[in-house]
Order: structure tokens, then sequence, then C-alpha cells
């Protein structure tokens, strides 16, 4: 069963008098285990795709159900703070705080169980991410930018959720930092059941996902 689902999603923007539909009655569901890509033009929607499942921005008509659960009965804090995490091109950490405890602070905000002691958790998880403990007690404007993403994409694992969203994540690394995101993204779908959806230009992303989906003027194509 989908982990997350868009049901019959209308979505435009106003353009003077005219309609800018974004999506037309668009159905999809996205699976735990999987990693889908979503791909387009520029200015296509994916980044407002995005919004939507991540409930940053509400449906003209239609609804995003998580584990078959409207989003707006979750209610749309609850929902972005305890069912998914989002990943950002442009990464989103708290520039003075050392990595370590950016991953903290983003556990301390959720009300989801964590499995011992939050601390040695996020040392953990930086870890498996592939920072040791000096890059983990470094201050992250003082990591370079492939190492700050590796602390979002901990950070957005620090609440042990399931879906996980990301926009451009590899928009500002160069080719082989963008090629170890790559595989974590698999390896958090393939070994820990996740559901990763990216939003990208990159035709690699496109094609390691398991599944990719491209947007055209008003609706998408699915590929598997
Ligand atoms: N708040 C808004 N009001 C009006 N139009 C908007 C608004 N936000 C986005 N748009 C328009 O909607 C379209 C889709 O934008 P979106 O950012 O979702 O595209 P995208 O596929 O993510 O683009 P890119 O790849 O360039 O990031 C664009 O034409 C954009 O100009």
């Amino acid at each position: 069963m989908a982990i997350l689902e868009a049901k019959h999603i209308n979505y435009f923007y106003q353009d003077g008098d005219q309609l800018r539909y974004i999506l037309k009655d668009t159905t999809i569901g996205f699976e735990k285990g999987t990693f889908y890509a979503i791909v387009g033009q520029s200015g296509s929607g994916k980044t407002t795709f995005l919004s939507l499942l991540s409930a940053l921005e509400e449906p003209k008509e239609g609804s995003v159900y998580f584990e078959g659960k409207d989003i707006k009965e979750i209610g749309y804090e609850n929902y972005r703070r305890d069912n998914i995490s989002i990943i950002f091109q442009s990464y989103n950490l708290i520039p003075y705080l050392t990595a370590v405890e950016n991953v903290l602070v983003n556990m301390s905000i959720t009300d989801n169980e964590m499995p011992g002691d939050e601390r040695e958790i996020a040392y953990n998880l930086l870890d498996y991410i592939g920072l040791d403990r000096a890059k983990a007690d470094r201050q992250v404007n003082q990591l370079s930018g492939g190492e700050q993403q590796r602390v979002a994409i901990a950070r957005s694992l620090s609440t042990n959720v399931d879906v996980i969203l990301a926009d451009e994540p590899t928009g500002n690394l160069d080719e082989g930092k963008e090629e170890e995101i790559i595989e974590i993204f698999k390896e958090l779908a393939h070994k820990h059941g996740k559901c990763v959806i990216v939003v990208t230009h990159s035709s690699e992303i496109a094609e390691q996902a398991d599944a990719s989906i491209t947007l055209r003027k008003g609706g998408l194509t699915f590929n598997e």
C-alpha cells in the first residue's frame, strides 16, 4: 500500500485573468522502500508538486493522504513535524551550530519516540552518513557543501520518519559528490525501507531512481 498518495489534485496559479494549471486531476501513490525522481523542464511545477506533498501549499481540489489519512485531518503542522522530512538544495542548516547540534535541534521538535540517547543517536546518524566525530563537532559553516548536505540528510533521518522529500539536493554539488548522495538515497530506500522522493534536474538521479515521474504542462507521466 502507498504510504503517501495524491488523489485528484488540482493546482493552479492565477496569472492575470488566466489560471495556469500545474496539476490537473492528478492521482499518484508513493511506496516505502522506493526511490522516486520527479523530473521535468524548468517551470513545469516540480517544486510546487513537492510543496503540495509536504503541506507547504494546499491543493485547490483533491487531497494528499499519509497512511490512508487525509493530511488535512492529521493537521499540516503535525504532518510536517512527525511524518515527513524535507531536504533543501541550500541545506537550511543553522550555520553557527555544530553538525551534531543541528541534528539535535531537529530531534527536539518532534514527539516521535527515539530509541536511546539522543546525542548518541545523532553522532551515529552522522557517522552513518559519512561524518566522523571531529566533523560532527565542527560548526557547519566550516564544512564543505557536500558535508553540509550530509548533515541535512542526517537531520532528515533524526526524527525517524518514513517519507523523505528532497528538492534539488545535489544542485550545489559537483558530480562525484552527487554520486555519493545518490548512493545514500538508494540505501535509505532499499535497506531502510524509506520512501524517498527527489525533485531534480539531474539525469543521473533520474536514471538511478527506481521510478521517475515527469511533469509536463498540467500533467505527469509515471515511468518504472
Ligand atoms: N507563487 C506563485 N505565483 C504565481 N506563479 C508561481 C508561483 N510559484 C511558482 N509559480 C510558477 O509556476 C510554475 C511552476 O513553478 P515551480 O517552481 O513549481 O517549477 P519547477 O519545475 O520546480 O521549476 P525549476 O526547475 O525552475 O525550479 C512556474 O512557471 C512558476 O513561475
